[in-house]
Order: C-alpha cells, then structure tokens, then sequence
C-alpha cells in the first residue's frame, strides 16, 4: 500500500468571483504542512474555507495566489494519489459492498476481487461483502465508501465531515474503526470536523481557522493518543482558540444578512 505524502499550502489565498458581486475572499495567507501520514483536523467557524482547503489540495480548484504542494510538486488537477470521503458518500444501490469497492479498482486495472476483500477486511467488513447499500447500517455504509476511496491506493485521504450527522454511537464507533484503520493504511489524512471533541479525539495535530477570510489560527499538538480520549485540556485549548472566530463569523452573517434586507 502506498505511504502518506506530504501537503503544503504556501501563502495560499482563494478569492470567488460572482458575477454580479465584489470578490470575495475566503482563503488569505494560509500556509499549513500536513506531514507525511499524519491525521490531521481541521476546525473552524462556518463558512472559513475548510472545504475550499480540501478542494485545494483535491486540485478541484486552483488557488488564486501561493503554492498548493503534494511531496513538494505542484497541484494541478485531481489524481489517484489523493482520495475524497465525505459527508453523503454516494455508493452505488446495485452493487453489493463488493462491487462497490472493486469499482475503484476497475478503474485500475488492478486484480480486483482480492484487492476488495482486503479492503473490506480492512475497514473491518470482511462479513458483509455481498451485502447491497440498503442492507447495511449507515455507519457501514460510510465504511464501505471509505473502503472505496483505498481502493485507488491514494497516498492522502481528505474527509470532509465524514461522520457528520450520525447518532453518538455511531460516530464513536466510526471513529474507533478509523484510527485503527488510519494506523495500519499509514495514510496522510486530513479530516475536517464541526465537532471539538472529534477533532481531538482523532486529530494528531488540530489546525484551528480563524473566520473568513480563513488562515491557520494556531496548530494544537495533541500528539499520539493510544485510545480513543478525549484530553479536557485540550479541548479547553482548541474551544479557546475558536470561541472568538465563532463570534467574529456570526457578526459577519448579521452584517451580511443585514445589508441584503
Ligand atoms: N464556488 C464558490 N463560489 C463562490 N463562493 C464560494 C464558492 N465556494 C465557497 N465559497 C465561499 O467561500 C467561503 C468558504 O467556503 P467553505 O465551504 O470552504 O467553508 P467551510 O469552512 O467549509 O464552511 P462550512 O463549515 O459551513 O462547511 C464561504 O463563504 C463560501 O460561501
């Protein structure tokens, strides 16, 4: 399996352009290093480009100034090397949880159904191979699309809010599975989540945003966790460094929603 690479973002800044508006800026001056193999979390207040990073570094979009680097190379497009898992993954309703994963490998040309069951055993699905989309828990389901998203044997994952929406239960044991399954791939993975207690709990490193336009605020070490704990202290840390974004983000919706009505 191939190894975590490492991304950077280099002054990096993303402006849109609607039509019939100003520019808006949502990423300015943002440099971050996402070492190799390390599972890093990314939080901030709505709307501070989280998304727009992942995209970045997918080569969905390009930045507008700075460098986007992947082992040192410049992003220009999407490629295998980098593998997306997000929020409502779409696996396909006729395929079984098999056929799902080996899609990623036809796309290969790789020896699939082997490959798959290694997937599958992987994220700990061994027993629900033939099993379709509707058969199978919604936490499994995000398993199997997880299992998909390997199958292309990307060096990175990029996770946006994966296990968001999901019952408490649920999202713990999607957790559990992942940092087991982060640790044996030893993929680069950078996970996106509104959730303190999930960002601690599984990041190595948590990067806090700042509110738009979005910069890295701080970097908190958590460090290796060998179980699934979630240190006060660290929450305290990183809910002190966002509580003051949060504000900043929800008087710029006031003004904003304000000056539209
Ligand atoms: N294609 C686009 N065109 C115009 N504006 C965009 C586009 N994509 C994102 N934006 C704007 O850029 C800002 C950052 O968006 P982004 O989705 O990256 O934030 P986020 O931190 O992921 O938000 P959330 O936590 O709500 O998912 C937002 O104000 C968003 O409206």
């Amino acid at each position: 399996m191939s190894q975590g690479l490492h991304l950077s973002l280099r002054n990096v800044t993303k402006t849109f352009q609607a039509d019939d508006a100003e520019p808006f800026t949502a990423l300015s001056g943002v440099d971050l290093d996402v070492r190799q193999g390390e599972l890093l979390t990314l939080v901030g207040p709505s709307g501070c480009g989280k998304s727009t990073i992942l995209a970045l570094f997918a080569g969905l979009t390009l930045p507008s100034g700075g460098e986007v680097l992947i082992d040192g190379a410049p992003v220009t497009g999407p490629a295998f090397d980098r593998g997306i898992v997000v929020q409502q993954y779409a696996l396909f309703p006729w395929r079984t949880a098999q056929a799902n994963v080996e899609f990623g490998l036809e796309a290969k040309g790789a020896p699939r159904r082997e490959r798959a069951r290694e997937l599958l055993e992987l994220v700990g699905l061994s027993g629900y191979a033939e099993r379709y989309p509707h058969e199978l828990s919604v936490g499994r389901r995000q398993l199997v699309a997880l299992a998909r998203s390997l199958a292309f044997d990307p060096g990175v994952l990029l996770m946006d809010e994966p296990f968001a929406g999901l019952d408490t239960r649920t999202r713990e044991w999607l957790q559990e599975r992942f940092v087991r399954i982060w640790r044996e791939s030893g993929k680069t993975v950078v996970f996106i989540t509104h959730d303190i207690d999930e960002a601690v709990c599984l990041g190595q490193r948590v990067a806090v945003m700042t509110a738009a336009p979005g910069r890295i605020k701080k970097i908190v070490d958590v460090g290796v966790q060998d179980e699934r704990r979630v240190d006060p202290a660290h929450r305290r840390h990183v809910w002190s460094l966002l509580r003051d974004e949060v504000v900043a983000a929800r008087e710029m919706e006031r003004k904003v929603a304000a000056s539209h009505g």
